[in-house]
């Protein structure tokens, strides 16, 4: 056989057999008696590859710059531990408790962190590790204080005490169990929109996600194996000390994360047995285990971009081209899709203005524009177009004016919401997140289309299922109307401009809105390209959909739009039928800049004289 066909064979084994091969060793190690030394390495692995998998959920994975899991270690470490002593011994109920106050700490501490902003989260959670030792202070009665709390009787399960084989199977147990959880977390929609956010809140909200609501499910739910970790911990030397719960478990933490690969779920196993194996070597590790920890985060965070997790992937690409199983390029945008009738809305600007401190940018402008028609939007570099297209999306707040939707007025400034009205969007500079493939960026679209909760996408739940199915099935639909089936299956941020400019369409399209709006989508792309997009806007159109399209080309302008409206410094200079602008004077003067353009409605697709290149 040779390398590549062993490589296909191996590809073609399903992706989760190989950590549930490792999940299996570890589970029958103890009958090839390994030794006391060798169980307890594996299970202070395993606890310390839970905290650091949540930190992998909510740094790694939803960009949240936080370093609290310790602190929801130690809440999950004394609660296991105080409730032991009452004589609550159950080995369940103690993780329950245990992950229940680390999620409580985790939502208590991240609501003001993230509201905030900006660094409060890193700051609230670096004060958070701070605050354990004076809390245990305060609780000194039930907590042991700087002694520590002992006396934790051994744990027992339904009645029967545990045995020391039995707690190291309990900790594999929790261990597997958690990381199936956070991969199935990872590969649903909760997890894309974790990433997502990560790339950009812009983006994020424009697909109707709320910001807030999507950054604390990530840190909060990071907190949740952390506990859990702190209830094995308590049960394992049945005593619990702050030691344990120092800045260097901190650090260590974050070492493992990013050497693991802090975007990854099984990276972190992978992190915390290179930092658990190195801190058992030598003394000397102990006492300067910050700059082992120093070096590790160099290591992972320089050397190997992406950790020993990004190293792999790049790997496997790398194979995966050589054995030809990477995905082929572009296709033709397909005609013969079939698209959905969409519900166009009818979307009403009056008197809008809008000022940026001194710099007033839009004056009284107007615009109407009707499902089934596109609206395009043209004027010099700077005279205002996106600045009206962040107004309809609730990016900015308007100065005066009214923004309807059918008829309702849009007063809301939170995007999600517009979003969820309806609204959608493509931007100058298309957002694509990182690390994800084509069909889950389209997919992300979604999101807001029937909810599904963590609880479903833990357990796979017929609903999960069902809404995945058609999140897959509505975003290959997507993917074929632009012609970008072909790549379905290619990490998204790799795609050359144009590819991307047509993913953002078939992202903003997936959830069927009523009014679309495309900020200079043809912008950098070839002429066979703007052609392969004129032909898709003209398709969406016809299904009803309601385009607002922002432009500088303008005979794709001329080609496409039913309505012009021509902004000049903040203002409509003129609005018309593309031969009434072509026509106009003021228009050429203005904006062609040149009275000797000459530019007719069928004129081929060319860029306007006064274009400058935006930054
Ligand atoms: N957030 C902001 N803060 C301050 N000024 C802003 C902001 N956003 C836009 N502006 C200013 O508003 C004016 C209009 O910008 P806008 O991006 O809306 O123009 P545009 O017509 O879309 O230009 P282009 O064709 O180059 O994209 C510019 O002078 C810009 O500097």
């Amino acid at each position: 056989m040779t390398t590549v066909n062993w490589w296909k064979t191996l590809r073609a084994v399903p992706s989760w057999v190989y950590p549930a091969t490792l999940g299996v060793f570890l589970l029958v190690l103890p009958a090839l008696q390994p030794g006391y030394s060798v169980t307890r390495q594996v299970e202070l692995t395993l606890i310390l590859a839970l905290i650091v998998s949540g930190l992998n959920l909510s740094l790694g994975y939803a960009g949240q710059l936080a370093i609290g899991q310790v602190a929801m270690y130690a809440a999950g470490a004394y609660t296991a531990g105080i409730i032991a002593v009452a004589g609550v011994t159950d080995i369940l109920v103690q993780l329950l408790a245990a992950g229940l106050a680390a999620l409580v700490v985790g939502i208590v501490t991240g609501i003001p962190g993230l509201r905030l902003g900006s660094w409060s989260l890193a700051m609230t959670s670096f004060f958070l590790v701070l605050l354990v030792p004076d809390i245990v202070s305060i609780f000194e009665e039930h907590t042991g204080g700087q002694l520590g709390l002992s006396g934790i009787p051994g744990a027992t399960l339904l009645g029967f005490e545990l045995t020391p084989t039995h707690f190291y199977l309990t900790v594999v147990t929790v261990t597997i169990l958690w990381f199936a959880a956070f991969r199935n977390i990872i590969a649903s929609r909760h997890g894309i929109a974790f990433q997502v956010l990560k790339q950009s809140p812009v983006l994020a909200s424009s697909v109707g996600m709320s910001v807030f609501r999507v950054k604390l499910s990530g840190y909060a739910t990071g907190a949740i194996p952390a506990g859990l970790a702190g209830a094995l911990f308590a049960n394992l030397d049945l005593f619990v000390s702050l030691e344990a719960f120092g800045f260097h478990v901190a650090t260590g933490a974050l070492a493992a994360s990013i050497l693991g690969g802090s975007v990854s779920v099984y990276g972190a196993v992978l992190g915390a047995a290179v930092v658990e194996y190195a801190s058992s070597q030598s003394d000397s590790f102990q006492e300067y285990s910050l700059v082992f920890f120093g070096l590790f985060l160099l290591i992972g965070g320089v050397l190997m971009s992406g950790g020993v997790a990004g190293v792999a992937r790049t790997f496997v690409a790398r194979l995966d081209r050589a054995a030809g199983l990477a995905g082929r390029g572009p296709s033709k945008a397909g005609d013969g899709e079939a698209i959905h009738r969409i519900e166009g809305g009818l979307l009403d600007a009056t008197g809008v203005s809008k000022a940026f401190g001194g710099n007033q940018v839009l004056t009284d402008v107007s615009l109407r524009a009707e499902p089934g028609r596109v609206t395009a939007l043209i004027g010099p570099n700077g005279s205002g177009k996106t600045t009206l297209l962040n107004l309809v999306c609730g990016y900015y707040r308007r100065d005066a004016g009214e923004i309807t939707l059918d008829g309702t007025p849009i007063r809301t400034a939170a995007t999600h919401r517009i979003a969820r009205l309806g609204v959608a969007r493509t931007f100058q500079t298309p957002l694509i997140p990182p690390g994800i493939t084509v069909r889950d960026v389209v997919a992300s679209g979604r999101y807001t289309v029937e909810g599904t909760s963590f609880a479903g996408a833990i357990l796979r739940t017929p609903r999960f299922r069902a809404i995945q199915r058609r999140d897959r099935q509505r975003a290959d639909e997507m993917l074929r109307l632009v012609g970008l089936e072909d790549v379905a299956d290619t990490e998204a941020a790799t795609l050359p401009l144009g590819m991307r400019r047509m993913l953002e369409v078939a992202r903003a399209l997936v959830a069927e809105p009523k009014v679309l709006l495309l900020d200079e989508a043809a912008s950098g792309l070839d002429e066979g390209e703007v052609e392969t997009l004129a032909g898709v806007i003209r398709r969406i159109r016809d299904a009803g959909c309601t385009i607002i399209l922002v432009e500088h080309n303008f005979g794709l302008v001329l080609s496409l739009a039913d309505e012009i409206v021509v902004l000049a410094r903040g203002s409509v200079l003129a609005s018309g039928t593309p031969s009434d602008i072509a026509n106009d004077p003021r228009v050429r003067d203005e904006y062609l800049g040149a009275s000797d353009a000459d530019v007719r409605p069928d004129d081929s697709v060319t860029e306007p004289a006064a274009r400058q290149e935006t930054p």
